[in-house]
C-alpha cells in the first residue's frame, strides 16, 4: 500500500536509560540514542519496515532539522520537507529499569502563516498522487491553527483519499469534526476530550461512540498495558497480551495505529495487529520500531475478545 503521513511538529527523539530517576539528582546515563521522532514519522518509519511506501511530509528547519533529515535518511522514507525558519524541537525520554518511560515533549518552533500555508500546499500536492491512506499526527506547534489536522482531513476526501488522525487536546477535539476515517486517541486523550473519566469498557465504548455520531469511522483507542479496543462498524472489540517490561513505550502508538492500517480482514483481525505492533515496538529501546520478524513473533501473544462486558474495569481487561 501507499501512505502518506504529515507531521506539523516532528522531533529529534533523545533516549536517556537509567536505573531509575530521583528528582534533583545528578545521574550518570547507562546509555542514550537518538532517533528522527514526531507521530507521522514514525507510522512511516514503521511501515516502511514492512515494505509498504511511505511518504513523510514534516517541516524542517535549523541544526535539529539537519539532524532529523540525516537521521531519517537511511530508513527507506520518502521525506518530504517544508522548509521553516525556526528549529525542529528535541523530545527527550528518560527509561528506567522497571520500564517507566518519562517523556519531555518540547512544543515545537513556531510555525509562521506562509509555513502553515507551505504545508498545506505540499500535503494537497502529495494528496494528488492518490495515497492508500493519509495518516495525520502528533502536537501542533505555536502558530499552527488548532485545525490544521482537521484541514488535512478535509483535503484527503476531496480527493477520495482515507484519513487517520492521532492527536490531542483541541487538535483532536477539531479534527473529530472533521470526521476522520479513523482515530488513534489512547485513554487520556479520549478522557479529556470528552471532559470525563473512562473507567469501564462501558465508558470507553459510549465515548467512542459519541465520536462516531459526529462522524468519525473507526475508533481505535490504545490502553497502554490494557491493550486496545476497537469501535466501528462491526461493533467493539477488545486486543491484547499477556504483561511485559517495556524498553521504551515511546512509538507504541505510533505502531499501533500503523499496525491498524497495515492489516486486513475483520474488524478484529487489524485490531489484533495493530495491538501485536504496539506491543512488539515497547520491547524495542528508545523510538525504534520493529520489523516484521518483531511484528510477528509479538502476534501470537496477543488474545482479542469480542464485545467485551461493559462493566469490565480497564484496568483489568488483561486478567
Ligand atoms: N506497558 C505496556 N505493556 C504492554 N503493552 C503496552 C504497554 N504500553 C503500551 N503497550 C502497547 O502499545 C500500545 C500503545 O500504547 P499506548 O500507551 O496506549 O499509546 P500512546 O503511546 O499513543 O499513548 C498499547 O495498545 C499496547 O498494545
Ligand atoms: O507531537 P507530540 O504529541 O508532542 O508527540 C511527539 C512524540 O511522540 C512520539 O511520536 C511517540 O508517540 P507515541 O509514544 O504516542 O507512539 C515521539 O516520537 C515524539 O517525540
Amino acid at each position: 500500500m501507499r501512505f502518506l503521513t504529515v507531521t506539523p511538529n516532528p522531533s529529534v527523539d533523545h533516549t536517556v536509560e537509567l536505573h531509575a530517576l530521583t528528582r534533583g539528582e545528578v545521574h550518570r546515563a547507562l546509555a542514550g540514542s537518538v532517533e528522527a521522532g514526531g507521530k507521522g514519522v514514525n507510522v512511516a518509519r514503521v511501515l516502511a519496515r514492512h515494505g509498504h511506501a511511505a511518504g513523510a511530509v514534516l517541516p524542517s528547519g535549523g541544526v535539529d532539522g539537519t539532524r532529523l533529515e540525516t537521521l531519517l535518511a537511511p530508513q527507506d522514507v520518502r521525506a518530504v520537507t517544508v522548509p521553516i525558519a525556526g528549529s525542529v524541537r528535541t523530545n527527550t525520554t528518560i527509561v528506567e529499569h522497571d520500564g517507566t518511560t518519562t517523556k519531555l515533549n518540547e512544543p515545537g518552533p513556531e510555525l509562521r502563516a506562509a509555513d502553515v500555508e507551505a504545508l498545506q500546499d505540499t500535503v494537497s500536492r502529495e494528496l494528488a498522487a492518490n495515497p492508500d491512506w493519509l495518516v495525520s499526527s502528533g502536537s501542533l506547534p505555536p502558530g499552527a491553527p488548532a485545525d490544521l489536522h482537521a484541514r488535512f482531513v478535509r483535503a484527503a476526501r476531496r480527493l477520495g483519499v482515507r484519513s487517520a488522525v492521532d492527536t490531542s487536546g483541541a487538535a483532536l477535539a477539531a479534527a473529530v469534526e472533521a470526521g476522520p476515517d479513523v482515530l488513534k486517541p489512547n485513554e487520556d486523550e479520549l478522557a479529556e476530550l470528552l471532559g470525563r473519566e473512562l473507567h469501564t469498557v462501558g465508558d470507553v465504548v459510549a465515548a467512542a461512540a459519541e465520536l462516531r455520531t459526529r462522524g468519525v469511522g473507526e475508533v481505535l483507542v490504545s490502553l497502554g498495558g490494557a491493550g486496545a479496543l476497537l469501535v466501528g462498524d462491526e461493533g467493539t472489540a477488545w486486543a491484547g497480551g499477556p504483561a511485559l517490561v517495556p524498553l521504551s513505550t515511546v512509538g507504541a502508538g505510533d505502531c499501533t495505529l500503523a499496525g491498524f492500517l497495515h492489516a486486513r480482514g475483520t474488524a478484529t483481525q487489524r485490531l489484533a495487529t495493530a495491538v501485536a505492533w504496539g506491543r512488539a515496538a515497547v520491547l524495542l529501546p528508545g523510538s525504534t520500531v520493529p520489523g516484521p520478524a518483531g511484528t510477528s513473533a509479538a502476534a501470537a501473544a496477543v488474545r482479542t475478545l469480542d464485545d467485551p462486558h461493559p462493566d469490565t474495569l480497564v484496568k483489568d481487561l488483561q486478567r
